[in-house]
């Protein structure tokens, strides 16, 4: 049981705009995730990055506008459909503590699981083969973010930064084409940031997926980004390299009022 090894599709967002109530909180934005990137969603607090994400995730309906994987319309699909058709996500303040790590992976092995409930149940030799393949796999998921010799360990011993891994492992578990990764450094020190950086930039190279990301940490963004989007109260303001954008003008004027780095200022 491997990785798959055809390039994912293209993803792409076309015209979505979202309301609450009287708020717009999307107001007509696009972007593409090139196959095999690394793209960026940032912008101030309440620019539009989380529901741009619920979207993609299928928690949101959007009133107007298409996500697209390749050739697969993925808009208004419930977020399990999502998940089996290549898109998974992690949460920015979601960090398990229940059960082991090889537990929680195996959960996201689940969608996957091919043996019916009561196959597994009654332990035949199918299902128990499928299992034991799962869990090898879930294995060699939990090496790849740097969790090796971990597999068993209750996720209550981990550190912070391990457990996020376990996070982002769990959203692999479900060998997706593309990854929505929300937030993946917050919260986390200096070294902790540097190692998931590497690990992004590890899994993304060894699995051949998409990574969609929101992040605070420019620099972080500036390091893994291949594209960066940047949204301001809803509107899609600026797109380019990351050094584009950090010299865009409205995008200074978006953090800072006036201008100047912009570090550390998603
Ligand atoms: N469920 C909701 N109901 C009403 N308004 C919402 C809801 N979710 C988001 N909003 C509003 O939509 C706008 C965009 O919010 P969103 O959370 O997408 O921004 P964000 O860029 O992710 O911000 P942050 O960086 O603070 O997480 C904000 O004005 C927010 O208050």
């Amino acid at each position: 049981m491997s990785a798959r090894t055809d390039p994912p599709p293209v993803l792409e967002v076309r015209d979505v705009t979202v309301r609450f109530a009287g708020l717009t909180a999307l107001d007509g934005v696009s972007l593409t995730v090139a196959p095999g990137s690394v793209h960026a969603l940032i912008g101030p607090n309440g620019a539009g990055k989380s529901t741009c994400f619920n979207v993609l995730s299928g928690l949101y309906r959007p009133a107007a506008g298409t996500v697209r994987l390749g050739d697969t319309e993925l808009t208004r699909l419930p977020p399990h459909r999502v998940a089996g058709l290549g898109v998974a996500r992690t949460f920015q303040n979601i960090v398990t503590t229940e059960g082991t790590v090889a537990d929680n992976l195996m959960l996201g092995r689940h969608a996957l699981s091919r043996a019916g409930f009561a196959a597994s149940a009654l332990r035949l030799p199918r299902a128990v083969r499928e299992q034991r393949d799962h869990r090898e796999r879930a294995r060699e998921i939990a090496e790849l973010v740097g969790l090796e010799g971990r597999f068993d360990t209750p996720v209550a011993a981990l550190s912070y930064g391990d457990r996020k891994r376990v996070e982002l492992a769990r959203a692999l578990c479900l060998e997706p084409r593309v990854l929505l990764l929300d937030e993946p450094v917050a919260g986390m020190n200096a070294a902790e940031r540097a190692r998931t950086a590497e690990v992004v930039r590890d899994v993304r190279a060894r699995l051949g997926l998409s990574v969609l990301l929101v992040e605070h940490d420019m620099g972080l963004v500036m390091r893994l980004a291949d594209e960066v989007t940047v949204l301001d109260f809803g509107r899609r303001i600026a797109h380019g390299t990351p050094e584009e954008v950090q010299r865009h003008p409205e995008v200074l004027r978006a953090y800072l009022g006036t201008g100047g780095s912009g570090e550390d200022a998603a």
